[in-house]
């Protein structure tokens, strides 16, 4: 019911059309309940007085009947769509739009074909709900109801024998619903999980051919395929055997009203006229009762798919601009300070239904702290870092340099202690101002499938071609682009499939300097390139570099020769913090990690 009712404001933008829509459906069932009663007229008063003027009149008045039903039916038929439509645009949009400002956190756990699913298959089955089924079932219920009224003023004890299958066909009907509900639930999650497979797939597909895993793949798709298969197939099964019951239950009324009738109308309780009429009445009664099927139908497929797009819409969006919007980033330095940061990924808040007791998740929050406690990637973090510092942050896989970067740019927020920049807190600035504040050339590059020129200007689409090739010039990508076939305009695939890792982080990081921003993240930003272009690279970036503070994520050392200060990280806590030459003359990961790479490059490797 709830559902429902949330459904219904969806259509209150829409709802002059959906009066103009209801009024005609109205006009048509009236213009359906008053052709009988013209048709017995036609007998009583035309036919059987031989008055061939009178029946020209009536046919002419049910051709004006039929004539205007039509042009309803048209004007209607557009109108119960553009309902549909708008209903559809509108949770589209709420529904994109709230994927735009969900957090990491989200996409961390989210299925990325569920949500695909959810923005097609189950808006659509919403609307189909709303534009077409809810209307017809008012419409529905209106004949039903109009067509007793008329026949009980005609007849009213043949109209009641005649109902007599009824009750049977809506304990039918009752059963019916309640079986296909759960059937329609199934369909829409297993189709969430059949997109979800083939989205893995293709996204996944060179990974499947390098490891000859196609044979798995198939097996596991037909797998999921089989279900839904099972599934719809249990669903049309209840429907062969509620729809000729239906069916038939429906024609028992025609077949009742025909033998009582015709003995009513043999004992003169009944005219002719009447009688036939009845004949075309009891279509308004068959009619709406056998749609009814169809809109259980549709019914229940749209109330379980309506909740699994609310769901999204209603996930709580927990990191945002401040409520007043926020402190403008303008005029960002990039003075950074980590003040006792500790951060976990999973805090326990966030799996627990929101309507766990009070009392219970007291019970629980010690617990909780001594968990969150374990499970932080990040302990204690202190830092202090100057304007226009170059930091290095090192450590062994794992240890927590990308989590440490994440907590500048509010990808997560800190479960403790804060991320300051220019001494306010990161929870205090304008969100979208401070992304653009801070650069990121991430390990993993997106390019997106458009030229290079936008992939590069993704962040100021507003740039001029000039600034967009200095940003190209930085990174050392400038010439590869010259001579792509198109140049700047060279279509690009979705994964920037025809560059080379070297060439997306390229672009990637071309990306970033043009946004300019006074801090700047590489996080393994040079790792796919050859030392060669590295060294180019670290050129073009010592410029880039001049009064930003830039954090460098690095494996190698040759990365990080240039930075002002050395972090190591290991298992999400300083361990040690220098120069280059201050950190070289302590025993400790970071001289273990220099000897190492020396050994390695006096062996050739
Ligand atoms: N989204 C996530 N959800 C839960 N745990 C995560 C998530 N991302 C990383 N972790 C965990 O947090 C820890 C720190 O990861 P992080 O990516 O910060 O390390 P890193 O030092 O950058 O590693 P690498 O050098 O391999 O990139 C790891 O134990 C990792 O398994």
């Amino acid at each position: 019911m709830a559902t429902l009712l949330r459904l219904l404001k969806y259509v209150r933008p829409s709802a002059m059309l959906a009066v103009v829509t209801l009024a005609l459906m109205f006009i048509a069932t009236l213009i359906d309940l008053l052709a009988p009663w013209v048709l017995r007229k036609v007998f009583d008063d035309g036919i059987s007085k031989n008055d061939m003027h009178m029946v020209l009149l009536l046919v002419l008045a049910l051709l004006g009947l039929q004539v205007g039903k039509s042009l309803g039916n048209f004007v209607q038929g557009y109108t119960q769509e553009l309902i549909g439509q708008n209903v559809v645009f509108t949770l589209r949009k709420q529904m994109y739009a709230h994927l735009q400002r969900l957090p990491f956190k989200y996409y961390d756990k989210a299925q990325t074909g569920q949500l695909m699913s959810r923005m097609t298959g189950d808006i659509e089955a919403v609307k189909n709900f709303v534009g077409f089924g809810g209307m017809m079932l008012v419409a529905g219920m209106a004949t039903f109801v109009g067509t007793l009224i008329f026949m009980c003023s005609m007849q009213w004890q043949v109209t009641l024998l005649s109902l007599s299958p009824i009750p049977v066909l809506l304990l039918v009907m009752w059963m019916f619903s309640n079986k296909v509900g759960p059937a329609w639930g199934r369909i829409r999650e297993q189709m969430g999980r059949l997109t979800t497979t083939l989205q893995e797939n293709i996204s996944g597909i060179r990974v499947v051919k390098a490891f000859a895993s196609e044979g798995k793949e198939k097996s596991k798709f037909a797998g999921r395929n089989e279900q839904n298969f099972e599934t719809n197939m249990h669903r049309a099964r209840l429907e062969a055997n509620a729809f000729p019951l239906m069916g038939f239950l429906g024609g028992l009324t025609f077949l009742i009203m025909i033998w009582v009738g015709a003995v009513y109308v043999a004992n003169d309780k009944m005219s002719l006229g009447t009688f036939m009429a009845f004949q075309w009445y009891t279509w308004g009664i068959i009619w709406p009762l056998n749609m009814l099927g169809w809109q259980i139908n549709i019914f229940q497929q749209a109330l379980k798919a309506a909740p699994r797009v609310f769901e999204v819409i209603d996930t709580k969006v927990d990191i945002e601009s401040p409520e007043d919007g926020g402190i403008d980033t303008a005029n960002i330095r990039g003075v950074v300070k980590f003040q006792n940061v500790t951060f976990a990924f999973d805090k326990k808040d966030d799996e627990q239904p929101e309507d766990a007791s009070k009392k219970e998740a007291a019970a629980a929050s010690e617990l909780e702290l001594t968990q969150q406690e374990t499970s932080a990637v990040l302990h204690n973090i202190q830092l202090d870092i100057k304007q226009g510092e170059v930091v290095a942050v090192l450590g062994a896989t794992g240890s927590g340099k990308s989590s440490l970067i994440a907590l500048l740019s509010r990808f997560y927020d800190v479960s403790d202690g804060s991320v300051q920049i220019d001494g306010i807190d990161v929870r205090d600035y304008e969100l979208e101002g401070l992304r653009r504040s801070i650069g990121i050339v991430p390990q993993e590059t997106f390019l997106f499938s458009a030229s290079i020129r936008d992939n590069i200007a993704f962040g100021r689409p507003d740039a001029t071609q000039e600034q967009i090739e200095n940003a190209a010039k930085k990174a050392q990508i400038h010439e590869f682009i010259v001579n792509m076939p198109y140049g700047y305009d060279t279509l690009i695939g979705e994964r920037g499939v025809g560059l080379s890792g070297g060439q997306r982080q390229r672009v990637a990081l071309a990306r970033a300097i043009l946004m300019d921003p006074p801090i700047l993240v590489l996080d393994e930003a040079t790792a796919s390139v050859d030392t060669a272009t590295e060294s180019a690279i670290h050129e073009g970036l010592l410029e880039v570099m001049k009064g930003r503070t830039t954090f460098i994520i690095a494996q190698r050392l040759s990365s990080i020769r240039r930075a002002d200060r050395i972090i190591v990280l290991d298992n999400g806590r300083i361990v040690q913090q220098g120069t280059h030459r201050e950190l070289n003359e302590q025993d400790g990961f970071f001289r273990r990690l220099l000897e190492r790479q020396e050994m390695a490059s006096a062996s050739g490797h």
